[in-house]
């Protein structure tokens, strides 16, 4: 690993990264960067109209997310200290693949890759791969009113996105480790030895 571990929880929408990362991060006693999320002003029009809302939300979410990077995680990792997020930035361009077209997506390619470049990235990624059936259930769980307007097909397209973008990262970065989690079967919330066989994975990660 070329900085301190710096682990990224991922996955489709639901899928549990902000529970699995949190729960992580008190077993290993790791600092803990999350997602902002109420205070997104654009996510509720979004989900009303991706075409009229899309590139406000996506740059929102890069802005926020680079900010995060350089308060919250740079100068742990500076420091040598290890780090867990719910996130990996890399998200910002799998989602915007697909909700932005044309010149607008052109040029949020150009700017992602101008700010995030340089960046540190995670160096161990737990992608938690989920179905459609799963994810909606526990969106609905969640019960996020903005998220009532998420639609099937959408989904159903990210889901498709996050295993090309992470099969896509697995061969252009061949020094980050991916362990993928089946979220349909592995419950790690209700079940202490599912989440104990993650933990002995990433300690295993950790120790080489
Ligand atoms: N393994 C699990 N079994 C059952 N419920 C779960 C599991 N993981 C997460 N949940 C529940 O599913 C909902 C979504 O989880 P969570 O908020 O962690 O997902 P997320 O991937 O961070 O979502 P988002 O993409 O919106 O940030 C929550 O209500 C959470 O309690
Ligand atoms: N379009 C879009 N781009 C992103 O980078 C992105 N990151 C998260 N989200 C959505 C998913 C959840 O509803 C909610 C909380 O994760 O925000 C995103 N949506």
């Amino acid at each position: 690993m070329n900085h301190a571990p710096y682990i990224a929880v991922e996955g489709p929408i639901g899928a549990g990264k902000t529970t699995l990362a949190s729960m992580l991060a008190d077993e290993l006693q790791l600092p803990l960067v999350k997602e902002i999320v109420e205070e997104n002003p654009f996510l509720d029009k979004f989900y009303q109209d991706m075409d009229d809302w899309s590139f406000q939300l996506e740059m929102f979410f890069l802005c926020n997310r680079y900010k995060q990077l350089e308060d919250a995680v740079i100068p742990k990792l500076t420091q040598g200290q290890s780090i867990i997020s719910d996130y990996h930035i890399y998200k910002n361009l799998i989602f915007s693949e697909r909700t932005l077209k044309g010149i607008k997506r052109d040029k949020y390619r150009h700017i992602y890759h101008v700010l995030t470049d340089d960046l540190p990235k995670p160096n161990l990624i737990l992608y938690i791969r989920a179905d459609l059936e799963v994810l909606l259930e526990r969106i609905a769980k969640r019960g996020r009113s903005f998220e009532e307007d998420i639609s099937a097909d959408y989904l159903q397209q990210l889901i498709q996105d996050y295993d090309a973008a992470m099969t896509s990262l697995a061969e252009r970065e061949p020094s980050t480790t991916i362990i993928t989690i089946n979220g349909n079967e592995v419950d790690f919330v209700a079940n202490p030895e599912h989440f104990g066989q993650i933990v002995h994975r990433v300690k295993e990660c950790l120790s080489q």
